[in-house]
């Protein structure tokens, strides 16, 4: 089994321990007590109290999990958590009375969760080393998938078919092996276990990089604020923390309010867990699926378009007057949290650098669980406040309340903190984000241009074979050079020097069998990529018309539809042959493939490689252009190319007009 396979098995045992433990040790709690208000405080007080030391030891845990081995770290913390553990269910056995049992439950949750914090930032700076970059994603998805949905009900089932099991078998078992204490004894082991594969099985976690043996040598308190450092002046990270904290304190406000919010949706108790049970699918619908539909996207400007979609769904909530509206609302919410979440571990797992990889971890844990805890216990005070009132709408009525007030106050922020968190950390500045977003749901992400100050104006002239194009590259370049234009008319392939030599190779058949497909495809982009770089962005940085007689659409339509090759990668690939470089005007001459060959063979120049293609060839070379064009209307200019010439020239020419400004006034050269 590879390292992160087995990691991924400790992952699943860690987390059903976690899930069991808290689950047996509430109940356990609770179970020493028979009045039900104390019942209810113990079962507070033991949730409680796993939250509390990550304030106090939540700093320096990551420290240490940067400063000292982590293999070691995690296997003696596991042991620790071992004991801590596995005595909870032992005390009761010395004889202790239930308010000792209570108490050293309550501490030893204390002690364990301690431990915990500890384990978790070494664990978390430990897992992308061993998992391939290109993997991380899948990884985190398996991962939070199981941490969050299959070992809880998991955890949950175990626990009720061992109470079941127990009562209906009728038989008695002894103090030390009821239900409860079994699922606790399953906690402690399962630390054990993990201790046990991580020591001997997962090796790879072990050791040092000379960046860290480097760092451990100062002091302790330097490290920690070189942590701080680091994630103040990186901007990635400053905008991943600002926003992982911003999509908690919305969720906390979620919660805190649910209760007043179900109740004010007149639908009655059973609402409150539909809409968690809807929050909690959307979550898993979000983690599961988002990465496929969004494919190609930025993950950092899927991050901060989730922190947006989740903040929207909460005031979308506020504003909700029908249950349905609000599963709907709640729906969007877990999804867009959940993909916020994934998009953003997986980012914090990629690029944040192995040295500080424990602290920052362990700021994101800490803060994640105050903001958590203050913002429900906010919510919780501030709802309890507010007085509602009932407003008719006709066929419904709904009640405004403090609850509606502040699910829109707390979505606003959320969306604000979004948009922040967007700006930090967005890798394609000038690429417009909804483009973008629809670009890489159908498979077309858009690359960020290259920069450069353009002031001239870019035209393309596409087509089949014998469509007329150079006919009308010519006549537009004269008409533009009569108003007083520069002008500067080229083609693809074969405009510059090393083009024409390209263009030698693919398309002249003395060269045997020709270029293979994925052969053909880069000697065109290469052609393209030199094209561009020496001839097109210069004229255009000097305010010049460049009309080009075929450009990006060609290598979509004859390599990937022609030749059938993925027409996304062809796409990726001019895309980066181009620096993203995208013509104002595509002028299309559709022209029947027949019609086309027949006058380019009465030319009489003989055919090259291409021109000699099939009739099914040109066929899906012909769809494959007016597909681009119906895509992008706006910058399409679709022409039937049997139309006489003068016709398509003053077609041209008219369309153009409003591209092109008033003619420059250039000095007179004496
Ligand atoms: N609109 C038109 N109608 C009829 N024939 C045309 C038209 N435009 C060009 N032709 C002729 O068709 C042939 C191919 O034209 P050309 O401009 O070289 O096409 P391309 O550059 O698209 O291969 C030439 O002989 C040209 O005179
Ligand atoms: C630019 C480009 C051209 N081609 C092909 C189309 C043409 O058959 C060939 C040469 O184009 P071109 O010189 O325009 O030929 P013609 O004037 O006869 O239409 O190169 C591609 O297959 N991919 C590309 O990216």
């Amino acid at each position: 089994m590879r390292p992160f396979r087995r990691l991924w098995l400790v992952l699943g045992a860690a987390s059903f321990g976690d899930w069991i433990g808290l689950l047996a040790t509430s109940l356990f709690t609770a179970a020493q007590f028979s009045k039900p208000a104390a019942q209810g405080l113990a079962f507070s007080a033991t949730i409680a109290v796993r939250l509390l030391p990550a304030l106090f030891l939540g700093p320096i845990a990551g420290v240490l999990a940067d400063r000292f081995d982590r293999r070691w770290t995690m296997v003696i913390t596991d042991l620790l958590r071992f004991v801590i553990y596995g005595s909870i269910p032992i005390v009761p056995l010395l004889g202790a009375s239930p308010g000792v049992i209570a108490t050293w439950a309550t501490i030893a949750t204390l002690l364990g969760e301690t431990v915990t914090l500890i384990w978790i930032p070494a664990k978390e700076a430990a897992v992308p080393n061993l998992i391939p970059k290109a993997r991380i994603e899948v990884s985190n998805q398996l991962t939070l998938v199981t941490t969050y949905g299959i070992t809880p009900i998991l955890a949950a089932l175990t626990l009720s078919a061992l109470t079941a099991g127990v009562q209906n078998s009728g038989a008695s078992l002894p103090a030390w092996a009821q239900p409860v204490q079994l699922a606790l004894y399953m906690n402690a082991l399962s630390r054990l276990a993990t201790a046990l594969v991580v020591f001997f099985g997962i090796r790879e976690i072990g050791g040092k990089s000379a960046e860290r043996q480097q760092a451990a040598a100062q002091s302790m308190s330097r490290q920690f604020l070189d942590g701080w450092k680091y994630i103040g002046r990186t901007p990635l990270v400053r905008g991943l923390v600002l926003g992982i904290f911003g999509a908690f304190a919305a969720g906390g406000v979620v919660i805190g309010s649910a209760k007043t919010y179900a109740v004010s949706l007149g639908a009655g108790e059973a609402a409150f867990s539909l809409l968690f049970g809807v929050i909690f699918l959307g979550l898993a619908l979000g983690i599961g699926l988002g990465p496929m539909i969004v494919k190609d996207l930025s993950r950092r400007r899927w991050f901060g378009m989730n922190i947006v979609l989740a903040s929207g769904s909460v005031m979308f909530l506020g504003l909700a007057f029908h249950l349905s509206m609000a599963l709907l609302g709640a729906l969007l919410v877990g999804a867009g949290a959940g993909m916020a979440f994934l998009a953003g571990t997986t980012l914090l797992y990629g690029e944040v650098d192995d040295a500080v990889r424990g602290r920052v971890f362990a700021v994101v844990q800490i803060g994640v669980r105050m903001v958590l805890l203050l913002a429900i216990t906010l919510a919780g005070l501030l709802v309890g406040l507010g007085s509602s009132r009932r407003v008719d709408l006709g066929a419904f009525s709904f009640d405004v309340s403090f609850t509606r007030v502040l699910l829109l106050v707390a979505g606003a922020i959320g969306i604000w903190v979004g948009i922040g968190a967007f700006r930090q950390m967005d890798d394609k500045k000038g690429v417009p984000v909804l483009a973008d977003l629809w670009g890489s749901v159908r498979g077309r992400p858009l690359a960020p241009p290259e920069e450069f100050a353009r002031a001239g104006v870019f035209v393309v002239f596409e087509g089949g074979e014998g469509a007329g194009k150079s006919t009308q590259v010519n006549r537009l370049a004269e008409t533009l050079r009569e108003e007083g234009r520069e002008v500067v008319v080229t083609r693809e392939p074969g405009a510059t020097d090393i083009g024409s030599r390209i263009r030698g190779l693919v398309l002249d058949k003395e060269h045997g069998a020709g270029p293979s497909p994925r052969a053909e495809a880069l000697l065109y982009a290469a052609d393209r990529a030199h094209h561009v770089a020496t001839v097109v962005r210069p004229a255009l940085g000097r305010g010049e018309v460049v009309i080009s007689d075929r450009y990006v659409d060609s290598s979509l339509a004859y390599q990937g539809a022609g030749r059938t090759l993925p027409v996304q990668e062809i796409s990726w690939l001019s895309a980066w042959a181009t620096g993203g470089l995208k013509p104002d005007l595509v002028v299309l001459l559709d022209v029947d493939p027949t019609v086309g060959l027949t006058r380019v063979s009465s030319r009489g120049e003989g055919t090259d490689r291409l021109e000699s293609e099939s009739k099914a060839f040109h066929d899906r070379v012909r769809y494959a252009f007016l597909d681009l064009a119906a895509a992008d209307p706006k910058r399409y200019l679709v022409l039937d190319a049997a139309r006489p010439p003068e016709e398509l020239a003053a077609a041209v020419a008219s369309r153009l007009a409003d591209l092109l400004g008033p003619v420059p006034v250039t000095a007179p050269t004496a």
